[in-house]
């Protein structure tokens, strides 16, 4: 299913907390959700299924979601860590999810199996850790197998080993051909789980591409070539505009290019490549270059 959100607003008091936000989520794709704290991502996601009052529109393969027949069918949420009862058994809550959905048992005993709260089932979640609750959230947003499935920071709370599988969920989730779309601040799990990224700083979109686009365009990525006359090279990347210093006795190092941009400008020189190393800058890296102007809260000097 495709989903587009065409100009999202939303204030709060004076404060424009989402800002004419568009973009197009595709099946078959997890799209990460990133932005600083603040940023507007929860208010985004809960505009998106009308949770929230505001401008703009999001439509779910051309239609809202108010009116497909089963709307469960087509988008599972979870977007607070402690959406059930917490004197309700975690099947009970599951059960009344999947009467609403037109879910069997069955599915319900699956699903509690897969996220891995089968042996505490018929306990009451009122006192789960994060970590069991986001399962029993999980649960919830995946019992009807919607096409689309939106979650807002899953990976809070969990264990490393729970965070791995749950990287391993949503990307089988997603290459089965489903639309995934998950915010989340951890950087170097998103880099190694997302398709896609949508990164919004106060309120505005500030990025829309594939993580490989994202990370390359990052000032802080950079080519290192190998090469016997450096000076000839130094010279055609200043003649491309591209920023290159030299290091060690043959080594080049460009910023901003990509390898093949490198490869070309060595070629130009006529000369062979004795090395060509892209040195990547990390999502994290990448999403810390774009945001730093729209950081909404900051800390101070670390000494
Ligand atoms: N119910 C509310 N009332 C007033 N202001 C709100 C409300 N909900 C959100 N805001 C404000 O809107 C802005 C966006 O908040 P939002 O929770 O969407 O950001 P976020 O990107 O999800 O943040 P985080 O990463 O910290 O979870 C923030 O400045 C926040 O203080």
């Amino acid at each position: 299913m495709i989903v587009t959100t065409a100009g999202l607003g939303r204030t709060y008091g004076r404060k424009r907390a989402v800002d004419d936000v568009s973009f197009t989520l595709r099946p078959g794709r997890l799209t990460g959700f990133l932005g600083p704290n603040g940023s507007g991502k929860s208010t985004t996601m809960r505009l998106m299924l009308g949770l929230d009052r505001g401008d703009g529109r999001t439509e779910w393969d051309g239609q809202q979601l108010r009116d497909l027949a089963i709307p469960a069918r087509a988008v599972g949420a979870h977007l607070d860590a402690k959406a059930f009862h917490p004197k309700r058994t975690v099947r009970r809550h599951l059960m009344m999810h999947a009467a609403a959905s037109g879910v069997g048992a069955r599915r319900v005993a699956e699903v509690l199996d897969l996220v891995g709260l089968g042996s505490v089932a018929d306990d009451s979640p009122g006192g789960f850790s994060l970590g069991m609750a986001q399962r029993v959230g999980l649960a919830t947003a995946i019992l009807a197998e919607p096409d689309v499935l939106m979650l807002d920071e899953p990976s809070n709370g969990l264990d490393p080993q729970s965070i791995q599988w749950l990287r391993e969920f949503l990307r089988a989730y997603a290459h089965a051909g489903h639309t995934v779309f998950v915010s989340s601040h951890l950087l170097p799990e998103m880099q190694l789980m997302a398709d896609h990224v949508v990164v919004i700083g106060r309120g505005t979109v500030l990025a829309d591409q594939s993580v490989a686009d994202f990370v390359d365009r990052s000032a802080s990525s950079q080519v290192l070539v190998r090469v016997a006359d450096t000076t000839a090279v130094l010279s055609a990347a200043t003649r491309a505009g591209l920023s290159a210093v030299s290091e060690g006795p043959d080594g080049v190092v460009v910023t901003g290019a990509s390898t093949e941009q490198v490869g070309l400008l060595v070629h130009e020189t006529g000369q062979p490549v004795r090395e060509l190393v892209a040195r990547n800058a990390s999502l994290e890296q990448a999403f810390i270059d774009l945001t730093r102007d729209a950081q909404e809260y900051t800390g101070g000097e670390v000494a």
